[in-house]
């Protein structure tokens, strides 16, 4: 026992929370601000337990995606309908919100060593490394970590592991899903890659159209749906099925170029 509590990995909570307390007032505005994030169903947020949950969305930037996430939950939590109005929200953020990160990623500079601590769950990707294909081993630590930061709390992955659009899901997502059960909720975030680079750090265009849209959570019958009925299923609950890149209708069309132009730059 130290003279700080600790969460199951360690981590002090009190530096975690003026971690995400700074690290917030100084992103808000990126979200509020110069870019106006729409959010839709923050209530879903509300109602959920305290742990075991799993948020699965589509990537677009390293680390804006979660930055933004952590804002519009405690903002949600703390009783803001569909808005990030006034950080105070922060003040007391939620403790055990984790996220699932390449650990190369996490390890590649000063800022991604500090934004670790705010909750990362650090894996190994089987598929890909310094940017070149590889094929390695799942690490039993890996899946074990994400289970415990599930005990613990609130987890939000990226189910195809990489920034590229409309890449295939990763089916040790499913894994995970069938082996802890969690309550699953899908996410579609855009205007990510717009307003960012690549990581998410520098902006590269203000007054950008942001979203992000939370889902209900998916109904799963964790032991007898197979690990390819799970990975279609979160295909089409983040919109990165291939049928999301086909032919759409004229309306569609004007819809989608409406869109653009708000996101023009
Ligand atoms: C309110 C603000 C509180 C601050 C909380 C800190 C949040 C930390 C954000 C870190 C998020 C890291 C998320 C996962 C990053 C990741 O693992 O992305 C995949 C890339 O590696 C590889 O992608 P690619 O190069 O496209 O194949």
């Amino acid at each position: 026992m130290g003279l700080f509590k600790r969460n199951p990995f360690g981590h002090i909570l009190f530096l975690k929370k003026w971690l995400i307390r700074i690290m917030g007032a100084m992103s808000h505005r990126r979200f509020r601000g110069f870019n106006e994030l729409q959010i839709e169903g923050s209530e879903i947020i509300k109602n959920l337990p305290e742990n075991n949950v799993l948020f699965i969305s589509n990537h677009q930037t390293y680390f804006a995606d979660v930055v933004a996430m952590f804002h519009v939950f405690n903002a949600s939590l703390s009783g803001r309908g569909d808005s990030i109005k006034n950080v105070g929200y922060l003040w007391n953020p939620k403790l055990n919100i984790y996220y699932v990160a390449a650990k190369e990623t996490m390890k590649s500079g000063l800022l991604p060593k500090i934004l670790a601590y705010a909750g990362s769950v650090s894996i190994e990707r089987t598929w890909r490394a310094a940017g070149q294909d590889v094929n390695r081993q799942v690490r039993m630590s890996d899946i074990t970590n994400i289970g415990t930061a599930l005990n613990d709390g609130w987890v939000i992955t990226f189910p195809q592991g990489t920034t590229t659009p409309f890449k295939p899901i990763r089916k040790g997502t499913a894994h995970i899903i069938k082996r802890y059960k969690p309550i699953v909720v899908p996410i579609v975030i855009d205007g990510f890659r717009r307003s960012f680079d690549k990581k998410g750090l520098r902006i590269k265009k203000k007054n950008i159209l942001q979203s992000m849209e939370i889902k209900e959570p998916l109904v799963i019958d964790y032991d007898n749906e197979s690990t390819e009925d799970i990975v279609k299923k979160i295909e089409f609950a983040i919109e990165q099925h291939p049928s999301f890149l086909k032919v759409l209708t004229p309306q569609q069309i004007k819809e989608q170029e409406e869109l653009n132009k708000l996101r023009e730059w």
